[in-house]
This record gives C-alpha cells, structure tokens and sequence, in this order.
C-alpha cells in the first residue's frame, strides 16, 4: 500500500488546566476502558514528559489497586535504542514511575529491547507482536491495541515517526528501526501498528505545541502525524495552553 497524503486529524478534543489534571482525567478515564473491555487490554505506551505523570498518577491510590492490571498487556510506541537501565530508555522511565509501584505480571509487559542489531530487534518485536494477535495481516475491524498513546512534537513527529526518514514510507512492516534524525537509534511501530487500535490518545502539553496541534488536527501542514490513518477514535486530551476549547 502507498502511504496516503496528509489530512486532518481532529478526534475529540479535550482540555484541561494543568498536566497533573490531564493526568487525572487520564487515569480515570483510562481504568473505566480497562474495566470495560475484555482481556487482555493491549496499551501501547509513549516517552515524554506528559505521559510520566500519567505512569505516576496511575502508580498512586486510587488506581494502583483499583485497575485490574492482570488484564493490561503493555507495549511500546517507540524506544531508545539504549541500555534498560539508561535514562534515556522509555522503558526505564515508566519502570520508575508506574511497572515498579504495580502489580502487572512480567508476562504482561514487552519492552522494546536497546540492545543488539535495531534490526533484528524491530524484526523480533515485530513477530512478538503478531504471534499475540494470532495472524500477519491487521484487520481494521479488530485492533491490535485497545489504546496507542502518542506524544506530538513540535515539528509534527509521534512516536518516532521523524520527519524525512524511511519509516514514513513503511505500510508493510509493524515495527522498523530509525536509524538518523535523532542522537540515537529508535526503534518504532510504524503507522499501520500504531493506526490498529480503538483509540489512538495523544497527550500533549504546553503553549509550545498550540500551533502545531491545530495545523495537524486540521489538516493545513504535512507532517508525520498528520499521515496517520487511524482505524478508530481519535482524542486529544491536552492541557497548559496547548489548545483552546471549541
Ligand atoms: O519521546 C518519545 O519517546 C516519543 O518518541 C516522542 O514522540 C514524544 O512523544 C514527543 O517527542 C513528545 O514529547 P513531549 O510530550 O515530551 O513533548
């Protein structure tokens, strides 16, 4: 398949006062979903500021105890190809803030790996991943995720879908190694992952991200995010300014 052209992205758009209200609001928001839906729960998890107060919120009563995380199978957007234990690491930081202070099964979590060939280690991620859907081929009407929380930067990336590499071209393989356009490696689900879920949550923060939030979410720029086809809900909780209400 080619990759479509840019289009809009509005979703539903919510907006809080601060980032420990946007966390708040996700978290409860987030264990109602888990409450509802049928096991496993399949997450994709983002780096970043915003969503580590998300992990620290969801690491504190009442949701610790309240959110079955037997149900919750945990995977990665995207990762620094370092060292687990380098802070860099996505997986580090939600270690910290959340797997440490929870009762989830270690058989329900799937770190990307930071070490050896980013290749291999995309391919094997890849694999892992089909090997929990059950087959090859993603079916729109059957997500892969439950939900995929995605951050936006500023020059319009998600995940490490980085403007001007190789994997925004990609619409056979689910997981790629992005080998330029940041210090280091990363490793990524590529749009078809990332689109297979029944809710694709960003969470961004800050006056930083206004412009850019409203060009992707209408459509007037051509950036990574705005190549996202997804197969379900879109919503954009936000806070700090980085949208106005409608
Ligand atoms: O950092 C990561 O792991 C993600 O790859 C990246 O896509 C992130 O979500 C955005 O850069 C927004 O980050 P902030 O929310 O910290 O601005």
């Amino acid at each position: 398949m080619t990759n479509p052209g840019a289009a809009a992205l509005p979703g539903q758009l919510v907006v809080l006062d601060t980032a420990q209200a946007l966390a708040d609001h996700v978290a409860a928001w987030l264990a109602e979903r888990i409450q509802k839906s049928q096991a496993p729960v399949r997450i994709a998890l983002s780096g970043g500021s915003t969503p580590r107060k998300l992990y620290q919120t969801l690491a504190q009563a009442p949701w610790n105890k309240q959110i079955d995380w037997t149900r919750v199978h945990l995977y990665w957007g995207d990762e620094r190809f370092v060292p687990h234990d380098d802070p860099d690491s996505n997986f580090h930081m939600t270690n910290e803030a959340l797997l440490s202070h929870i009762d989830i099964p270690p058989s329900n979590v799937f770190p990307i790996p930071g070490e050896g060939d980013p290749v291999v280690i995309a391919e094997r991620y890849e694999a892992r991943m089909k090997a929990d859907y059950g087959t090859d081929t993603l079916d729109p009407e059957k997500p892969f995720f439950d939900v995929v929380f995605l951050g936006l930067g500023e020059d319009g990336h998600t995940a490490s879908l980085i403007p001007g590499q190789p994997i925004l071209k990609e619409r056979e393989k689910w997981v790629a190694a992005v080998s330029e356009g940041r210090p280091e490696v990363r490793i990524s689900l590529t749009y078809p992952a990332l689109e297979s879920a029944s809710v694709i949550a960003f969470l961004v923060t800050g006056k930083g991200k206004a412009e850019i939030i409203k060009a992707v979410r209408e459509g007037t720029t051509d950036v990574p995010a705005t190549h996202l086809c997804p197969h379900g809900q879109v919503i954009w909780f936000t806070a700090d300014g980085a949208a106005s209400p409608e």
